[in-house]
């Protein structure tokens, strides 16, 4: 019986020599369409196409984590133990990690509360927050190409990497740069998607009425008749399809298959620049989302830092109890997609809700300083809060 991997590689081959035209495209769309059913198929551990064996999942700390991918030797293990203190093996061979090893970094960004009263929310003077969110890093073990078809231990470390809030794609600088292009795909093979959300399509299933596709710019990848090959295929006959951005035939799928994708934000780490040249070094800093350190010496470690900070948009929040100064010692961290009031309360003590009467804060998140408001609130970075029991 031919594998779940043969049967890949025949749609892929078959793709390969269709033409994409009018007379083709629906057969195109089903063949997409069946290639991502069966590149799921293949994610999922229990089905007989998987590779099996123990995964490199940690137990997770922090606010946030943040996992390392690349090749062999690129200097991972280097980075981690820069960055966090902890220890894991550095070797000049290739394979010296073998599994996932976790440690913390103490994100210290200074935050200046009150560089001007006049443009800023709140009347409290000056003050730094040091401490301002542990941070977990994993590293983990090179992986090759074809890791995400079950070469190595591949897909075990980038099945860790699809539950991180943030991947370091290592790369060495003296190695050609078709290796970024190479991780990507390893990694868009498994379902992560790289630097950018989930696509603007809603989709809603229905009992009858066939399908209603409508779209609000123009498409100039797909047509409707490829839409209908896909959810065909899907099995979807009823549904309503509202196509809001110059979609692809990959973009629709995706959102069919949103149980298995996962949108994570990615920072390319150019590392080893201690061994290139300084014009070298000026075509780096063109790369979009990319950070040239060095882990051996050490530099450019804070600008990496604040790219971290940057891509996880964590939000920090400070107490201040009735009648007393904010606390800036110890921030309450929440991530940017749960920052209600209600998550703030949870984060604090699960019991505040019972007495919870209503929240004052100051900050960026409310237009009057301060604002009352109520569990649904969204708060914003560095905004201060004093929950009012009843
Ligand atoms: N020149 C230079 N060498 C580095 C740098 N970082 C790491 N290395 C060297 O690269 C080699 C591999 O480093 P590791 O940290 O073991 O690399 P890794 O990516 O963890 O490797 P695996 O665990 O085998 O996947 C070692 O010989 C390191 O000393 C760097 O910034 N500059
Ligand atoms: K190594
Ligand atoms: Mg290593």
């Amino acid at each position: 019986m031919a594998t779940t991997v043969d049967k890949i590689k025949d749609i892929e081959a078959e793709m390969a020599k269709t033409q994409k035209n009018k007379a083709t495209s629906f057969h195109l769309g089903q063949l997409k369409a069946k290639l991502a059913k069966l590149k799921r198929e293949l994610l999922t551990p229990s089905s007989s196409g998987g590779g099996g064996g123990a995964g490199f999942d940690v137990a997770r700390t922090g606010v946030a984590s943040v996992g390392f991918i690349g090749f062999p030797s690129v200097g991972k293990s280097t980075l981690m133990s820069r960055l966090t203190g902890q220890h894991s093996e550095v070797a000049a061979y290739e394979f010296t990690t073998l599994t996932s090893v976790p440690g913390q970094v103490m994100y210290n960004g200074i935050v200046v509360t009150n560089p001007n009263p006049n443009t800023y929310p709140h009347p409290w003077p000056v003050t730094l927050c040091i401490n301002c969110a542990p941070l977990q890093m994993i590293d983990l073990p090179g992986i090759i190409e074809g890791a995400k078809d079950g070469r190595g231990r591949g897909r075990q470390v980038i099945a860790v990497a699809k539950t991180c809030h943030l991947i370091f794609i290592v790369l060495d600088v003296n190695k050609p740069l078709t290796d970024k292009r190479v991780i990507e795909t390893e990694l868009e093979g498994f379902g992560i998607r790289i630097n950018k959300g989930p696509p603007n399509i809603t989709f809603k299933k229905k009992d009858k009425g066939g399908l209603n596709i409508t779209n609000t710019v123009p498409l100039s990848h797909i047509d409707h008749d490829e839409i209908k090959a896909v959810m065909n295929e899907y099995r979807i006959n009823s549904a309503d399809i509202a196509i809001r951005c110059d979609a692809t035939i990959d973009d629709l799928i995706d959102v069919l298959e949103a149980k298995s994708r996962s949108y994570i934000p990615v920072i390319y780490v150019l590392n080893k620049i201690d061994a290139i040249s300084i014009e070298e070094l000026d075509l780096l800093y063109r790369i979009p989302n990319a950070v040239p350190i060095s882990s051996e010496h050490g530099w450019n470690i804070d600008e990496l830092m604040e790219a971290m900070w940057d891509k996880l948009q964590l939000v920090r929040v400070y107490t201040k109890p009735k009648g007393r100064l904010p606390d800036y010692s110890a921030p309450v961290v929440l991530r940017s997609t749960r920052c209600t009031v209600e998550d703030f309360c949870n984060a604090i003590h699960r019991s505040i809700l019972e007495q919870f009467k209503n929240a004052i804060v100051y900050g960026k998140s409310v237009k009057h300083q301060p604002q009352r408001v109520g569990l649904a609130h969204e708060l914003a970075d560095e905004d201060i809060v004093t929950i009012m029991k009843r």
